[in-house]
């Protein structure tokens, strides 16, 4: 409380002498030097001003309590060691609440240190008043050198799948801190995407198709590709095919490699950086499958051909989104895994799923209060394949109706 009294008062002494300072030139200039009883003349402008100031300080003070009191009562600090004196503590302060993106800003004069934040998450939430653990999200970034900035969020953990939510050339990957979240086509790279039975990785995939399909005047082809299903048969349309046999997609995956190859050369003859044409996009769910076929030379070929297609693809717009439960060697070979720029991470316990599709853990605790562990269905990470940014994503149920009539309209609009 006295630590409170004390920021005030020092807070608003600056206010008024800046307020004060400020009316006194004023008056000072537009009566051409005016003496000082002169100024006095106007007392009650001065005195009315001040009072004014006062009680904005007051209620901008009562309202931020707790966030004013969050550094002093978490302990949150830098300090500076000097060698003939004792070391100095800077205590952080809260700077400013923006409330168009609900973020909290804090500030050292030294610098900040945002690990601390991170580790008192938990804390800095009960402090606010969220008594439910999980009824909010939490996102910390550095801001500037000296700051970071704390936005609290809520996301749904359950939302219905809509059509409204499909974007010519872009690709609706869920719901995030501010709402429907897209990817600009254009911006799409290989990607991988991993998550343990039942994290929803089949409803994702469902989702992506659709947006791949209502941008279907952009791609050329999409080819589905599982092993061990058939769920992606029931696509049925005139720009897919979907196989299950090993052979096909070994013919398959040559045939995008000449097809981007034929690419490339046309690029270079037309000086071109990237393929002025449309799309080629294939789909692989469960790769493990593939892994697990016994005839070594074809599973060698095939990942061969997937390197290299991960590894030049994308300026050819020729693109690979491949799903699995586990991406350790024995699904994925590394070198497969490392040429697919972006990454999908859905609900795991594999430290070695995360760390190899997301980066470290501190990397999503910045993003995230939940353990992918943790994670509700259809809860995901998205690493952007060429920013690098993580955004958290809740993505929409699709029911077994829902995913047959949106089926049914792409059929009908598609194979018209
Ligand atoms: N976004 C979501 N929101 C709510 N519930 C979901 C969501 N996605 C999936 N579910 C629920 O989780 C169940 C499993 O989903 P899904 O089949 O997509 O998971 P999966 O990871 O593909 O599992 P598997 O690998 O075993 O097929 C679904 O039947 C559905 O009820």
């Amino acid at each position: 409380m006295l630590y409170m009294l004390r920021l005030f008062i020092v807070n608003l002494g600056i206010h008024l002498a800046v307020l004060f300072l400020g009316l006194f030139l004023v008056i000072f200039f537009t009566k051409n030097g005016a003496a000082l009883d002169e100024v006095e003349k106007y007392k009650y402008l001065f005195l009315v001003s001040g009072l004014v100031v006062f009680i904005e300080r007051l209620i901008y003070y009562i309202k931020y309590y707790k966030f004013h009191i969050l550094p002093y009562s978490l302990k949150l600090f830098n300090r500076v060691n000097n060698e003939q004196k004792e070391s100095k503590i800077y205590l952080d302060k809260f700077k400013i609440y923006d409330k168009k993106s609900n973020t909290y800003f804090f500030k050292n004069r030294l610098s900040i240190d945002k690990k601390a934040y991170i580790d008192l998450k938990d804390r800095i939430i009960h402090l606010l008043g969220y008594e439910d653990k999980n009824e909010v999200e939490f996102e910390i970034k550095a801001h500037n050198k000296k700051e970071v900035a704390i936005k609290l969020f809520k996301l749904p953990k359950k939302f219905d799948w809509h059509i409204g939510l499909l974007k010519d050339k872009n690709i609706y990957l869920g719901h995030n801190k501010d709402g429907s979240y897209y990817l600009p086509l254009e911006n799409l790279t290989s990607s991988i995407c991993c998550g343990e039975s039942g994290s929803g990785k089949s409803n994702f995939l469902n989702m992506i198709i659709f947006s791949l399909l209502q941008n279907s005047q952009y791609i050329e082809h999409l080819d589905f590709i599982d092993l061990k299903g058939v769920e992606l048969s029931r696509y049925e349309l005139n720009n897919t095919t979907f196989t299950d046999n090993i052979e096909e997609a070994n013919n398959l995956f040559e045939n995008l490699k000449n097809e981007m190859n034929n690419r490339f050369k046309e690029m270079k003859e037309k000086k071109d950086l990237t393929y002025n044409g449309n799309f080629r996009i294939c789909l692989i769910d469960e790769i493990g499958t593939i892994s697990t076929h016994f005839d070594k030379k074809l599973k060698e070929n095939i990942f061969n051909n997937l390197i290299e297609i991960g590894q030049k693809g994308r300026a050819s717009k020729v693109l690979l989104l491949i799903f699995s439960q586990k991406i350790d060697s024995t699904n994925i070979p590394t070198n497969v895994l490392t040429n697919l720029q972006g990454s999908f991470l859905l609900r795991t316990s594999s430290q070695f799923n995360i760390n190899n599709s997301i980066g470290l853990n501190e990397e999503v605790e910045e993003i995230t209060r939940t353990r992918v562990q943790d994670f509700p269905k259809g809860r995901v990470i998205f690493k952007d394949g060429l920013s690098s940014e993580k955004v958290l994503l809740q993505t929409p149920f699709l029911s077994q109706d829902v995913q047959n009539s949106m089926i049914k309209y792409f059929q009908n609009w598609i194979n018209k």
